[in-house]
């Protein structure tokens, strides 16, 4: 019967301590809240925020070295800003890559160190740490931040500050059974925590002395069928050794699973109950979540425990948690890092392969220009190396009588002498081709105009005009004089195609062009371009006129 009270009791001490657990731990964070949007302007948050918004807001760090600087300036140099405006700041803000919220957060951490204060650890502001303890230990941290502030502003800095710490223990605050406890018993433990806050170390434990004196007589009383007289005789025998029994009590708060939630709790129990014999055995024999055998070989930290505190030890604690956020980090980074020098391996090899493809293509191009080339010239070749065409000047008076009788289209020529009408009079000729008194310039130069491409190709070509005088040379390779663009002859329509395909071709090779210009008159050679006119140099390469 003893074993169930005890069981009830622990519960429902538990249940009042959860439930007014939670409460302050809400009024605390608005109070947070409060302060750092009165140190450093709108958070862009709500004003009672829920614990995931506090955090997400803080995560970067930059509201937190913000403050700091406004309560000890200088205390951070080098804050990394996020330079988003707080209007568009949404309830979840995007962050700023890991590594660099983590400066301004271990930045902060650090000169809460040095300043003394308490602080938290890194990962209490990871976005998935929201599990109970973490948003009270950032939320501690700030209201300790506050408390120096106020501190400064009423002492202007002078004596020695000392945080007040949370008053919660650590439990659960999800805890359920509150039935456990009559709720007027509840109603009764509701403290007024303004006031709390400015209350001293004693005065506060003095006070949760007494609040727990009240629950458990209330809660005796209330179960007073369970507190027969056999039991209250027990006491009087001395059966009941009321030392024993609290000490049973306090053991059950420390069960293993308590324990990870406050490991601090079997040493300050031990210190405050070494020097009693009653210590029960089975808090001796519980295992607990810190493992203080490894400072039994420092006399400082023994010293310390025996204070109460190992402020070493709590350095060594918040050390090894920073160097594991460090280490994830550092497995992130290089994480990213492969995954990029992957990528631009696999963008380098992807590139290769289209130079690769490109050279190629660019070979298979020259391969087939040259195939072209080749075959193009072996055509002209084929069609003959000396084309004769003959051009029919129009008559320029009309009526007479015209010599030519028939040109076919497979170049025959058919003229007919008017003074012998006879067969004696009629003549046959054969050429490449005839171009008959209405053939344009244009006709004219489409047959020839192939041979400007062989030119540029490194084929020698020659283009001359042979007749008699007045039979149109001059008109079929110059042109009129005068003339409008559509009578330009041969030598300008070929000289335009030439610098039309060395433009073309530029990329590919650089031609050169010269020209000469020579006459042949009485079987002598003249340069027409010459200064001296008696001259005659007479190599030339494209046509010849006269
Ligand atoms: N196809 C043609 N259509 C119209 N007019 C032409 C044509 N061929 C020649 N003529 C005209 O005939 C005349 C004589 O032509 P052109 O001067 O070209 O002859 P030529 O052979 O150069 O003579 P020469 O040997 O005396 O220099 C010019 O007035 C020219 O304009």
């Amino acid at each position: 019967m003893l074993g169930e009270m005890e069981d009830r009791c622990t519960t429902g001490f538990y249940n009042v301590l959860a439930s007014r657990k939670a409460e302050e731990a809400v009024w605390r964070r608005y109070q947070a809240t409060e302060w750092l949007e009165s140190v450093v302007g709108p958070l862009g948050i709500s004003n009672k925020p829920s614990e995931k918004e506090f955090i997400s807001r803080l995560r970067n760090g930059l509201i937190l070295c913000n403050a700091i600087n406004k309560v000890h300036p200088g205390a951070i140099t080098k804050v990394v800003e996020n330079h988003v405006p707080i209007q568009f700041i949404t309830r979840e803000p995007q962050p700023l890559p890991a590594y660099q919220y983590f400066e301004n957060v271990r930045n902060f951490l650090v000169a809460m160190e040095e300043l003394k204060l308490p602080a938290f650890e890194a990962s209490d502001l990871e976005r998935d740490a929201l599990e109970a303890g973490s948003v009270a230990k950032v939320v501690d941290c700030v209201l300790a931040l506050k408390s120096y502030h106020e501190h400064k502003n009423t002492n202007g800095g002078n004596g020695s500050f000392k945080p007040s710490r949370s008053p919660m223990v650590g439990h659960n605050a999800t805890r359920s059974n509150l039935h456990g406890i009559p709720s007027d018993s509840c109603r009764r433990l509701e403290m007024n925590v303004s006031a709390e806050a400015h209350l001293s170390g004693n005065a506060e434990a003095q006070k949760l002395e007494g609040e727990l004196v009240k629950v458990l007589a209330e809660y005796m009383a209330d179960t007073k069928e369970n507190m027969g007289g056999n039991f209250l005789a027990s006491f009087k025998a001395g059966d009941v050794d009321p030392m024993k029994l609290f000490g049973r009590i306090v053991a059950s708060c420390l069960k293993e699973n308590e324990q990870k939630k406050f490991p601090e709790g079997k040493t300050v129990l031990r210190d405050c109950l070494k020097d009693s014999s009653n210590l029960p055995v089975h808090l001796e024999a519980t295992p607990v979540g810190v493992d203080i055998s490894e400072d039994k070989n420092s006399k400082c930290c023994q010293t310390c425990l025996s204070k109460g505190d190992c402020n070493h030890r709590r350095l060594l604690h918040i050390q090894e948690r920073e160097l594991q956020d460090l280490k994830t980090l550092w497995a992130t980074t290089r994480k990213e890092f492969e995954g990029l020098q992957s990528q631009l391996q696999s963008d380098l090899t992807q590139c290769g392969f289209q130079v690769q493809e490109m050279a190629s293509a660019a070979q298979g191009y020259q391969r087939v220009l040259k195939e072209n080339r080749i075959l193009y010239n072996m055509v002209q070749d084929l069609k003959g190396n000396i084309r004769v065409y003959c051009r029919v000047r129009p008559s320029f008076t009309s009526g007479s009588s015209n010599a030519v009788e028939f040109v076919g289209e497979d170049g025959s020529l058919v003229i007919v002498d008017p003074s012998k009408p006879t067969k004696d009079g009629r003549r046959h000729f054969q050429f490449n081709q005839v171009f008959g008194p209405t053939a344009t310039q244009e006709d004219v130069f489409d047959q020839v105009q192939p041979l400007i491409r062989s030119v540029m190709d490194g084929y020698n070509v020659c283009i001359f005009a042979y007749g008699q005088t007045g039979s149109g040379k001059t008109y079929t390779m110059s042109g009129p004089s005068g003339g409008s663009a559509k009578e330009l002859g041969i030598n300008y329509l070929a000289l335009n195609d030439l610098f039309h395909m060395s433009d073309r071709r530029k990329d590919v090779i650089s031609y050169v062009i010269r020209v000469q210009m020579v006459e042949i008159y009485n079987e002598q050679i003249r340069d027409l371009l010459s200064e001296d006119s008696s001259s005659t140099k007479y190599p030339f390469k494209l046509f010849i006129t006269g």
